[in-house]
């Protein structure tokens, strides 16, 4: 293995972990494979018999020419001096290569088609419903993991069913039909060349399962590769900060060399393979032309038979060769499809009750009942919360880090359920009331906005993708994100790349109060940003804020000063219990947490 030639503190090379969930093979299992080959169901009718009837007058095809050449041409036509049934047979051999052609080419296509339908069925599938899946599903997965399953594990389906499943019907018959004409032809030659099958069973078992390893090594150092790689391009600002670029590059050079010594060793196999089955090949032959000589002879093999037999037994490595390599395909795509079930069979958690309601204009009052929240459950994260929230009314949530802010604001959204109490939003459990209704009428504007790729225009117009352009300029101008958006070099057909790095932070937070004023939410719930920006920014924020929050309800996890004094009610929360609550001069005069929380802002403030 090739060494690093950089220096580095050994403990750097032991800080990446990377689950990798590369394809391992499994054992075949029938029932998952039934499950996999009911995505052909749809194709049944049309593409599946096509694809099926292309394959089999193919391969009757190639089965029936070698006869034509050897027994009927030479052994018949010639040897009676026929010449009309020579014609024909030329005639008719040439028409048959000429219809195997077309065949070919339409049994190419249809089993393409076939095969990208099935992916495509399937990864439409997967996505629609991964995209259904609770909070809970992504918290216990990173985005990288996701990805593959989408992505790789679809695509190591796709060979399997382009290719694979149809083709071991193909290589069966053919096999069938080589073997039974071989022994047609003549047993006692087709017993004497077969000594060369159990070296076929070895290379096409043993070899092939150890070059498959190998591959399979391969593709894990990729995905540690990839997975490093990833990780470095996306943290590349911290790295570059803290100039750990010398020790990244260490790390990345033992990832990438193991990568290329895997490479190494699996293509030293892989070369070995076809001589050996070249040999084994020259075995055969060996074996038919001394033996196959022998009985023409004596008279009990015919030269047509001879020339007959020579064509089938070259064919006849060609299927069990196939054959391996389709196993090898239905090994993997065992692992592919098992992972792949476990994300289609994960059940979303939160979930519509039967009798849920489309409810479809909600004032905004929304009251906790002894709600009791955990995310693991040993450590609850809400303990027995009661509040009462007002429609129209502004609430602030403060509280130190890891006190069950956010974790309330998930609870209204639903985007979890409570594990005890209940949530009703005025005054209607949300159980019943159904999710999608819910959260078209809620809008979370999280710290770190989320920008989709593509223009100003559409990231504004997300939550309500029928606005008319003047809809969408009215909702920004009203906002006060009009005139950083007309200063974008294309206005608002500016095209901003996902998570929009180009924005600052403020216009960012424009842009996402632009999106929610637009959807017209009846709750809005706001995680406000702590990154400090500059006064004339912070102003701008504050008067936008307002316009945002007029008339609905607003939960604001608030950090600012300035958004927790004009509150309506202030909840103060402590390892998830409500210790203090009221306005700012109520809270002030108690003089408990909160009013200590302050004079540290204050503190804070005046030190700046
Ligand atoms: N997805 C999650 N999975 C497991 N535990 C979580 C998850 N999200 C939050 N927690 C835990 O739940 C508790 C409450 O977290 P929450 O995010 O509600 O706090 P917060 O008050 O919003 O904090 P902050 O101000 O830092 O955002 C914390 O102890 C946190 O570690």
């Amino acid at each position: 293995m090739k060494q690093s030639q950089t220096k580095v503190h050994p403990s750097v090379l032991e800080r990446f972990h990377y689950s990798i969930d590369a394809a391992i093979d499994k054992p075949f299992n029938w029932k998952q494979m039934w499950r996999l080959l009911s995505y052909l169901k749809p194709y049944s009718k049309k593409l599946l018999p096509l694809s099926i009837f292309t394959v089999l007058l193919t391969t009757f095809i190639r089965l029936a020419i070698p006869i034509l050449i050897g027994v009927y041409t030479l052994d018949v036509a010639l040897k009676n001096k026929d010449f009309t049934l020579l014609t024909y047979l030329v005639a008719g051999i040439g028409g048959l290569y000429l219809l195997n052609y077309v065949a070919n080419v339409y049994r190419i296509r249809w089993m393409n088609m076939l095969g990208q339908g099935v992916i495509h069925d399937l990864r439409k599938h997967l996505f629609s419903h991964v995209q259904g899946l609770s909070h809970r599903f992504f918290d216990q997965r990173s985005a990288g993991s996701i990805l593959v399953r989408i992505m790789n594990d679809i695509n190591s389906l796709q060979e399997l069913f382009t290719n694979g499943v149809i083709n071991l019907l193909m290589d069966m018959v053919l096999l069938v039909g080589i073997v039974f004409i071989l022994f047609t032809l003549s047993p006692e030659l087709t017993l004497a060349v077969m000594v060369i099958l159990p070296l076929m069973f070895l290379i096409s078992t043993s070899l092939r399962k150890n070059i498959r390893r190998s591959w399979q090594t391969v593709r894990l150092k990729q995905s540690k590769l990839n997975s490093h790689l990833n990780e470095s391009i996306q943290g590349i600002r911290v790295t570059q900060s803290f100039t750990q670029e010398q020790e990244n590059m260490a790390f990345f050079d033992g990832v990438n060399t193991e990568s290329y010594d895997s490479w190494q060793v699996a293509s030293k196999k892989n070369a070995m393979f076809r001589p050996l089955v070249e040999l084994t090949n020259a075995i055969g032959s060996a074996v038919l032309i001394w033996y196959g000589a022998t009985l023409i002879q004596q008279g009990s093999l015919g030269l047509g038979a001879f020339v007959s037999f020579a064509f089938y037994l070259g064919m006849f490595w060609e299927p069990i060769s196939r054959l391996g390599m389709v196993y090898n395909q239905l090994l993997m795509g065992m692992a592919s499809s098992e992972r792949i079930f476990e994300f289609l069979d994960e059940k979303p958690l939160v979930k519509d009750n039967p009798n849920a309601k489309v409810i479809s204009n909600i004032k905004g009052e929304v009251t906790f009942e002894n709600v009791w929240f955990a995310y693991n459950e040993d450590r609850p994260a809400l303990k027995g919360i009661s509040l009462k929230m007002n429609a129209g009314e502004t609430v602030a949530l403060v509280g130190h880090t890891g006190s069950g802010k956010s974790t309330i604001a998930n609870l209204i959204s639903r985007f979890y359920d409570a594990t005890d109490g209940s949530v009703f939003v005025d005054g209607i459990p949300i159980k019943d009331i159904k999710v999608e209704a819910l959260r078209s009428q809620i809008s979370v504007v999280l710290q770190d906005t989320f920008i989709f790729s593509g223009t100003i225009m559409d990231n504004i117009r997300f939550g309500r993708p029928d606005a008319s352009d003047e809809e969408v300029k009215k909702a920004a101008e009203a906002i006060g994100a009009n005139d950083f958006i007309e200063r974008l070099p294309n206005g608002y057909e500016t095209e901003v790349e996902e998570r929009g790095n180009v924005l600052s932070v403020g216009e960012r937070q424009l842009l996402s109060f632009a999106r929610s004023l637009l959807a017209d939410p009846r709750i809005i719930i706001l995680d406000e940003a702590t990154a400090s920006i500059d006064t004339e920014s912070e102003v701008k924020i504050q008067q936008a804020l307002k316009t945002l929050l007029k008339g609905r309800t607003a939960v604001i996890i608030a950090h600012r000063l300035s958004t927790i004094r004009e509150a309506d009610t202030i909840f103060v929360l402590d390892h998830g219990e409500i210790i203090e609550q009221g306005n700012h001069q109520r809270l002030m005069e108690i003089g408990g947490e909160y009013h200590d929380l302050v004079k540290a802002q204050y503190k804070v403030l005046q030190d700046n």
